[in-house]
């Protein structure tokens, strides 16, 4: 359903995405992994047209969406919905009309302007919020909820457009454990009970194998990993990570599952090699 081939971006001299191929047959949840500057940011970005490829093909369900212009590409990018490391939400405003603006892109700029929402959109907005266990904090200032709980407004608000796929850059880089797994399992919920897809950019290893039904490593802008948790070895680590100072850092950064399972021990021992 998602096919990617040599899909490439260069800024200047430096190759940010670097031939990246791969192919997803169904609905899964994915997580890139890869130090900073590996490219992962410019690939979902790619992915969601926010930035151009230089090179490349990109096609989801039969559709050529690095060809799509005007109306089809804001199509694309509802059907992509993508959320921040910042969650991106406006701080004074309420929850509900944060999550309302999920539909901008099928809305009338009048109807945007006065704030006009149908009446069934804030009925949807709202089982949304219940859903994802936020519907009491409805009324508030975006600004007045914990990060956690921003996150999960800016996945409603996603939610809102009603995507095939949704794009997370860094969903929980600023978050504490606690808040984190709420959002990862909210994440994981969505991809399970609605079948969307969800492509996810993780700093932490850990995350990745927990979450995630495949995991793709990326370094300097290729991918050289490509496989499920299981096949996530010390080796395969070191390989996306390097096998310098970055690697003890970026590879055992716990900060969701402090229980040491298996795949962390690997990588705890991995450290002591490095
Ligand atoms: N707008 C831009 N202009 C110039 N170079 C850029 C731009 N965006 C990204 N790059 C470069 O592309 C490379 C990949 O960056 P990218 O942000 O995709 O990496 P990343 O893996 O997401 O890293 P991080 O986790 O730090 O966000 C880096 O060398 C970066 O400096």
């Amino acid at each position: 359903m998602l096919v990617v081939e040599d899909l490439t971006k260069t800024f200047g001299a430096n190759i940010a995405v670097d031939a990246v191929s791969f192919t997803v047959e169904k609905p899964m949840m994915i997580g890139v992994i890869g130090r900073s500057g590996a490219g992962k940011s410019t690939f979902l970005r790619m992915m969601n047209r926010l930035t151009d490829a230089t090179s490349g093909r990109l096609a989801f369900e039969g559709r050529d969406v690095l060809g799509l212009t005007g109306r089809s590409r804001r199509d694309w990018q509802s059907d992509c919905a993508m959320i921040f490391q910042q969650f991106n939400l406006v701080p004074r405003m309420d929850v509900v009309s944060n999550v309302l603006h999920g539909t901008l892109g099928r809305r009338s700029t009048l109807a945007t302007m006065f704030n006009l929402f149908p009446r069934d959109d804030i009925h949807r907005a709202i089982d949304i919020l219940e859903r994802l266990g936020i519907a009491g904090h409805g009324p508030k200032r975006a600004e007045a909820l914990s990060g956690g709980q921003q996150q999960r407004v800016a996945i409603a608000r996603a939610l809102m457009q009603d995507p095939k796929i949704i794009l997370a850059d860094e969903p929980i880089a600023s978050l504490d454990p606690m808040n984190a797994q709420t959002v990862m399992e909210a994440l994981r919920r969505i991809h399970e009970e609605d079948g969307r897809m969800v492509i996810a950019n993780l700093h932490t290893l850990d995350t990745a194998r927990r979450y995630c039904d495949r995991v793709i490593g990326m370094r300097d802008g290729r991918i050289v990993f490509d496989g499920t948790p299981d096949q996530l070895t010390t080796g395969a680590a070191r390989d996306i990570y390097g096998a310098g100072a970055d690697f003890s850092e970026a590879a055992t950064s716990t900060s969701i599952d402090a229980i040491e399972t298996p795949a962390a021990r690997a990588l705890h021992e991995a450290e002591a090699i490095v």
